[in-house]
């Protein structure tokens, strides 16, 4: 391998340049890490004041076509990764589209060495790892990895990664706004004031407050524990129930109750809220029985995955008035077909699964997916590795 530029104190990189760190003799492991580091200099290199490293650098520049091979859907368009998110990824990878791979296989194959996925898709089935000789990572943008078959990927050696610190706050917030659009009615509101042909407000109608009301969170993990953090602001009585886990710490700094039984947890609360994963023991954790836990005056509200809910009875449960509302952002299938008897509701808000929709979450999603991929692609310790159950 041929030696390009070696760095020191100083130095400054054209712009634009890409690399890799070959060797970093003494100690600034924190900056570039011996064979680890692949950098595009804007990012990592070209500073106006000296690079903080106190022995030399070596470097090989490296062209895109040298730099690891990373398979997406498509640029753009419904399910393809948005161009700025594009621009961050050839930084570090030569991106291959899945035309471009389906266009000329036998090439593109050995080159790929991850895959860059969300829950929308593609889907990585059997065909497609059996086709990727080279593979190493998949990087999930996102938390929830149900889209995935674990264990078979496992089997072909590759290793599968996701993003829970960039989705927490984006996925946090996407509940509380469920909640109180929910109690508020907002999405009637809106259509009320909208309306030509509206008497501005009835009399009967009311909504519920959020303030003082009791929370229960179904999952009191990184995000539910955002959610609650956000909740006490509201002076809400915060009740979480976890599967596996009592959650001390996180309990006394918001405050929270600890509910052994969830059947505890869906009969007290005001507001129940799913920020669980979806695994073959949540699935449908919700159904008939626990609707009729949850007092007629409650609202349901998942921001977790569609299937955690058994969707038939909570339609019967809405349309007999069991629970007051629900609010979903996520449903099964997605979207709902459009006859679909959820959507004949009006004591129901859907959203079209847009927990981490925000510029923010999506741009750090894929900053946290690459370090993960890169990560795996340099031999170091993985940030966020998924290990099949
Ligand atoms: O649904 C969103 C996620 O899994 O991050």
């Amino acid at each position: 391998m041929e030696l390009q530029a070696a760095i020191g104190p100083g130095t400054e990189v054209a712009e634009g340049a890409r690399g890799c760190v070959l060797q970093v003799p003494g100690n600034c492991s924190g900056l570039f890490p011996p064979g680890a580091a692949r950098f595009s200099c804007k990012e990592n290199i070209v500073r106006k004041e000296p690079v903080q490293v106190n022995s030399l650098v070596v470097i090989k520049a490296m062209s895109e076509q040298e730099l690891p091979g990373l398979l997406i859907l498509d640029i753009g368009g419904t399910y393809g990764v948005q161009e700025n998110i594009v621009a961050l990824l050839k930084k570090h990878f030569c991106l291959i589209t899945m035309k471009e791979f389906l266009a000329n296989k036998k090439e593109m194959s050995k080159k790929i060495q991850s895959v860059f996925v969300s829950e929308c898709r593609p889907t990585v089935d059997q065909e497609l790892l059996e086709s990727l000789p080279n593979l190493k990572v998949i990087g999930n943008s996102g938390v929830g990895v149900d889209h995935l078959n674990l264990k078979m990927i496992s089997n072909f050696g590759v290793k599968v990664t996701n993003t829970p610190h960039a989705v927490a706050d984006s996925t946090a917030d996407i509940g509380m706004a469920l909640m109180l659009a929910s109690a508020r009615r907002l999405v009637e509101g809106s259509q009320i004031a909208i309306s030509p042909h509206t008497k501005y407000f009835a009399v009967d109608w009311l909504g519920v407050e959020v303030s003082r009301a009791t929370l229960g969170i179904i999952g009191m993990g990184r995000i539910g524990y955002k959610v609650a953090q956000r909740a006490r602001a509201f002076d809400m009585k915060i009740l979480y129930h976890n599967r596996k886990q009592r959650r001390k710490e996180e309990e006394q700094a918001v405050g929270a109750h600890y509910c052994e039984k969830m059947e505890d947890l869906l009969q007290q609360s005001d507001f129940v809220m799913l920020v669980v994963n979806l695994t073959p023991e949540t699935h449908k954790m919700i159904g008939k029985k626990e609707l009729g836990l949850m007092k007629p005056t409650a609202t349901l509200i998942n921001i977790g995955r569609g299937a955690l809910i058994d969707q038939d009875a909570l339609v019967e449960a809405l349309q007999n008035n069991i629970i007051r509302a629900a609010a979903l952002d996520v449903t099964y299938p997605e979207p709902l077909p459009r006859d679909h008897p959820l959507l004949k509701l009006n004591n129901i808000i859907i959203t079209p699964h847009i927990g981490t929709a925000t510029v923010q979450a999506v741009q750090m999603m894929a900053e946290e997916a690459i370090a993960n991929m890169l990560a795996v692609l340099n031999g170091q310790p993985i940030p966020s590795e998924v290990f099949p159950k």
